[in-house]
């Protein structure tokens, strides 16, 4: 498998002084087609690495590479969903899903409305596509936030806790939902959460923070589930011993402070 995304030794601070080091020495890839998730306590960086991965911010030293390319241009070459789903109110979601492509270089091609067309019914989204987000229930905000992500055409997507603010039951329905939806979309997926379920449950592979400002390195589960799979997974006595484990080691990591 093809190597989308690739992060040798990372390290980056936001000020300059002595004690101000986010993070150093982190490394971690994203292969085609996977979905891998990042877990970490609040403040670790988690946000910020993907800002980084997105090319709004630079790291400090270390490598960031796209499909092995370490000059790449990395602005506006991912697909980021920022954690708020930040939709135009003044549009309908037609014309929010279309913002991508208006933004693109080539504009907006003249079946981009057919292809928001169809993902809306893959996205549960049918018979809305002229509803303002207002009129729009959480979890269907953030199906078109999502949507308009898959929108901008890139291979590798960011989402950063797409799901964080909804109510358990919505992020039930959600998690059912792109459990389906997910081997069809063809897409590599780096996707940040707390809820350390919803990362075993979606993922292929779950990348742990260290705690901020320890130098540690990132910590890598594979956990092996099979595909495809179904929410009710998360009760069988093999994902709940994984989600232990997983517990166990973020508590491990976010006590690990200098
Ligand atoms: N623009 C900024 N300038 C200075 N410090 C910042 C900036 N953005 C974030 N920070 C600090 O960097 C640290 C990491 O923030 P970040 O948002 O990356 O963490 P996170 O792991 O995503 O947190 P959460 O899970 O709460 O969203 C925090 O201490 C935060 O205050």
């Amino acid at each position: 498998m093809k190597t989308v995304l690739s992060l040798r030794e990372i390290s980056f601070a936001y000020g300059a002084g002595e004690g101000d080091r986010l993070f150093a020495g982190l490394s971690m890839h994203v292969a085609e087609g996977e979905f891998v998730s990042v877990v970490g306590a609040s403040g670790s960086g988690k946000s910020t690495l993907f800002k980084l991965i997105a090319g709004l911010l630079e790291p400090a030293s270390g490598e960031i590479a796209l499909y092995g390319d370490r000059a790449a241009r990395r602005l506006g070459s991912v697909g980021y969903m920022p954690q708020r789903d930040l939709l135009l109110p003044w549009r309908t979601v037609m014309d929010n899903c279309l913002l991508p492509l208006e933004l693109a270089p080539r504009g907006r091609p003249k079946d981009g409305a057919a292809e928001v067309r169809r993902l809306l019914a893959r996205f549960g989204l049918e018979g809305k596509e002229r509803a303002y987000p207002a009129e729009l229930s959480g979890g269907m905000r953030q199906r078109v936030a999502l949507l308009r992500t898959v929108m901008t055409g890139r291979p590798l997507l960011l989402l950063d806790e797409p799901f964080g603010a909804l109510d358990a039951m919505t992020k039930r329905e959600l998690h059912r939902w792109l459990l389906g939806l997910w081997g069809g979309l063809d897409k590599s997926v780096l996707f940040i959460t707390h809820d350390l379920e919803e990362a075993l449950l979606l993922s292929d592979r779950v990348y742990l923070m260290p705690a901020a400002g320890s130098g540690d390195g990132l910590l890598e589960l594979r956990p092996g589930l099979p595909r495809p799979r179904d929410a009710s997974l998360k009760y069988e006595p093999g994902f709940v011993k994984l989600r232990r484990e997983l517990e166990l080691l973020l508590d491990e990591q976010t006590t690990a402070v200098p």
